[in-house]
């Protein structure tokens, strides 16, 4: 334990909990016997969930209210992640509706600083007590998106830096006792889309995963030392399938769900 919460229980710090698998996540760590540290913008959200999970799971929670496309959000997670947790949760992230070529330069930014400045900041600032305790757990929440290029550009090329950040890690952390994972999960019914403005009426019913089925995956690999968690039979099946197939087919076919135009 790197450093324990005043209750004495291991610390979990999730970023983007107030919706979605986030608010997933830090359900099920609360039920596993963890305090929290809920990151994210929303306050009435975050102290909502706070009193939920103290009164569901008997779980503390420290509340930071931060918005990661900042630096000053960015910069108070990170000095709460350095002080020591036992598990953390790289989660908040966005999508933009739209294309590249008309987007507003300052929200493909704010999307960077999110998906990815965040997440390398909060990682680094996480790992040396983790690395220190010889234990710890990392969940770095990136998606199939990042594995299949085509759709969308700006969200795919952050998830992509997400998963070749931890798989980069994985290595130098094998034999530390620190757990870490990209997770990769394909549609998932939350706020994301709404919130994006992606139309997604194109998208049949069987490609949706829920928020359990993400976090049973990525909970169940992180146990059998899996690094990369690709949730779902039918996204197994995908990835798999495009990394047998030329890269330009794979292009194509991942343009084709949904499509290549309407996001970034
Ligand atoms: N839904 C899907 O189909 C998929 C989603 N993902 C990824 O999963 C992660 C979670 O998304 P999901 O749960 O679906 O989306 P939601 O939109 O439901 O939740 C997003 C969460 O991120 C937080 N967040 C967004 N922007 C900021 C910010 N600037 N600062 C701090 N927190 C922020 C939000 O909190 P608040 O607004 O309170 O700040 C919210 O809690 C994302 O990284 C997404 O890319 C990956 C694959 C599929
Ligand atoms: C699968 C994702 O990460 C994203 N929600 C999308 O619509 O591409």
């Amino acid at each position: 334990m790197t450093r324990p919460s005043r209750s004495g229980k291991p610390v979990a710090l999730v970023t983007g909990p107030t919706s979605g698998i986030g608010d997933g996540f830090a359900r099920r760590l609360a039920s596993r016997g963890h305090d929290l540290v809920l990151v994210a913008r929303d306050e009435d959200r975050l102290q909502a969930l706070a009193a939920e999970l103290k009164d569901r799971h008997g779980a503390d929670s420290e509340v930071l209210v931060a918005d990661l496309a900042t630096a000053d959000g960015r910069d108070a997670t990170v000095e709460r992640a350095a002080a020591g947790v036992d598990f953390l949760v790289n989660n908040a992230g966005f999508g933009t509706s739209g294309e590249f070529w008309s987007a507003d330069p300052a929200l493909l930014q704010s999307q960077l600083d999110v998906n990815v400045t965040a997440v390398v900041q909060l990682t680094r600032a996480a790992l040396p007590s983790m690395v220190k305790a010889a234990s710890g757990t990392i969940v770095n929440v990136a998606s199939v998106a990042g594995l299949l290029s085509g759709r969308g550009s700006t969200y795919s090329a952050s998830k992509a830096y997400v998963v070749s950040l931890t798989e980069g890690l994985s290595g130098g952390l094998a034999g530390t006792g620190v757990r870490i994972q990209a997770l990769c999960p394909g549609f998932v019914r939350t706020e994301f889309h709404q919130r994006a403005g992606i139309e997604m009426s194109s998208i049949p019913s069987f490609m949706y995963l829920s928020v359990d089925q993400v976090v049973d995956a990525s909970l169940a690999d992180l146990d059998k030392g899996r690094v990369l968690s690709v949730p779902g039979l039918q996204y197994k099946a995908l990835t798999t399938a495009s990394r047998l197939i030329p890269r330009s087919l794979a292009r194509r076919s991942a343009s084709s769900v949904g499509s290549a135009r309407g996001r970034t």
